[in-house]
């Protein structure tokens, strides 16, 4: 019903971008005049827009200077640039779906396969990127600009505007070698909006429709995060993000009096509580017997408390009613989220107090069978085995599989039971996502495409059984 309803609207946006055009009444002259200069319009458009700019590294510096980021991401331009890049390559086919409004586009690439009865191979790049503070940059970071070692500076150079271009050069390449080159499994690519905001407006709605259900994905290729090291990091889970907001109330007065049960030490208690869970956690990671990503995160982000005076500042003689607190707070698929609820009830919040919570869930944290959204990193799992062979085959090497630390959209493959990886191959590369001063170097950006060529190749012509 509910993806019914999204394919119709879809169509309505379809259509009604195709109904732009208005139409009146022409002569038969100035039609045939109109239509010469139309095609020499359009034959000097696709010399100046179709071409492609002469070298990968350009192209990736070009889809750098597209702003995608929140909170207004472009997305209508990147999507135009990524599709004429792929309608550059031979054999790929290119579609964009509308799934919310036409500001927010979804583009799917599709290099089909000789067998398309097959299970699919899916391969993802977020369109967007968290917003950068100019003056704390060292070059501009929509410059993209390369400096004398070979360092490209951009917000979404490592997240992930790189694998979004390295997955269309990969192509590019493996046919240029091969002219007939066609896979066993059709590979998809799509580039969707909103992974940053948590991908309610992306990926969330792409599951739940029907185009999305025809692709028949067996396997997802998702982002993953640079390596300091000679290794490439590969996850196999993610955290999963709660929002959870702490209230307290109190009783108010002068701010000169002294008694119990105030909003303002109500809260503070708490915040002394969940500051020493948060330390007890981090304790386990700097002993070394658990990564970061494996224990319970929970920091807080914001305090809001204090009665406004009209100057803007705050009433010093007054201790207010109410005061609350907000925590981004992730959780392993390990963990029992159950525990933690009882934990936030009794501990963090406790009604005693005059506390109440509100937890918003940004995410499943169980699969539709009830399992943790976790995909096999053995050889129960066949695509995991093609996978580690063709990093392997292209002289890569990978380091143990890691839950990330963050969230991306493969929580919403894993949900329905589709393994998915978390893979951005960036060695020897300082993480910078979300930081200032993002940066990836042209060799290790090219060093990617190749080993990009080797899993598409495996994964998309690999013809074994899958569960
Ligand atoms: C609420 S889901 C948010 C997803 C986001 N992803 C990347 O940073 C994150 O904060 O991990
Ligand atoms: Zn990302
Ligand atoms: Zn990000």
């Amino acid at each position: 019903m509910f993806s019914h309803s999204i394919r119709r609207h879809t169509q309505e946006l379809i259509i009604f971008s195709n109904l732009q055009v208005k139409s009146r009444v022409i002569q038969a002259p100035t039609m045939v005049y109109i239509h010469t200069l139309t095609l020499l319009l359009l034959l000097l458009s696709s010399a100046t827009t179709q071409q492609p700019p002469p070298d990968a590294v350009t192209r990736f510096q070009q889809y750098l200077r597209i702003n995608t980021a929140h909170p207004h991401p472009d997305y209508p331009a990147a999507v135009s640039f990524l599709n004429d890049l792929a309608k550059s390559i031979p054999n790929l086919q290119t579609r964009t779906l509308y799934l919310t409004t036409p500001q927010k586009p979804l583009l799917l690439v599709t290099l089909p396969g000789s067998n398309p009865s097959l299970p699919s191979v899916l391969f993802n790049s977020h369109l967007d990127s968290v917003p950068a503070e100019p003056s704390k940059w060292s070059h501009p970071p929509l410059s993209a600009v390369k400096t004398d070692d070979g360092s490209i500076f951009a917000r979404g150079a490592q997240d992930d505007k790189c694998i979004a271009i390295q997955y269309l050069e990969a192509i590019r390449n493996i046919i240029a070698k091969d002219p007939g080159f066609k896979p066993t499994r059709t590979l998809h690519i799509c580039y969707v909006p909103d992974e940053e905001i948590g991908g309610f407006d992306g990926m969330a709605k792409f599951v739940e429709s029907n185009d999305f259900k025809e692709l028949n994905v067996g396997f997802f290729l998702d982002e993953g995060q640079a390596s300091t090291n000679d290794e490439y990091r590969v996850f196999y889970a993610d955290r999963s993000p709660w929002h959870i907001v702490i209230k307290a109330a109190g009783q108010p007065g002068h701010g000169s009096r002294m008694f119990d049960n105030s909003a303002m030490e109500n809260l503070m208690k708490s915040v002394e509580i969940v500051s020493r869970f948060r330390e007890n956690q981090f304790d386990l990671v700097k002993a070394g017997m658990l990564a970061n990503s494996e224990v319970v995160s929970a920091n807080p982000v914001y305090l809001k408390a204090g009665i406004a005076s009209s100057d803007g500042k705050f009433v010093m003689n007054m201790q207010p009613s109410e005061a609350e607190a907000g925590y981004d707070v992730r959780l392993p698929p390990t963990v029992d989220p159950d525990l933690l609820k009882k934990r936030i009830a009794d501990e963090w919040a406790p009604a005693t107090r005059n506390m109440s919570y509100h937890i918003v869930e940004k995410g499943p944290l169980r699969d539709y069978m009830g399992r943790p959204l976790v995909t096999a990193t053995n050889d129960s799992n066949p695509w995991w085995m093609v996978f580690k062979h063709a990093v392997e085959a292209c002289g890569g090497k990978l380091s143990k599989p890691e839950i990330l630390s963050s969230t991306t959209d493969a929580r919403y493959m894993r949900v329905r039971g589709i393994p998915s990886l978390g893979f951005s191959p960036m060695k020897n590369t300082p993480i910078l996502l979300h930081d200032h001063n993002e940066f990836l170097k042209d060799t290790v950006f090219l060093e990617g495409i190749k080993v990009y060529e080797s899993i598409i190749k495996a994964m998309s012509s690999f013809e074994g059984t899958t569960p």
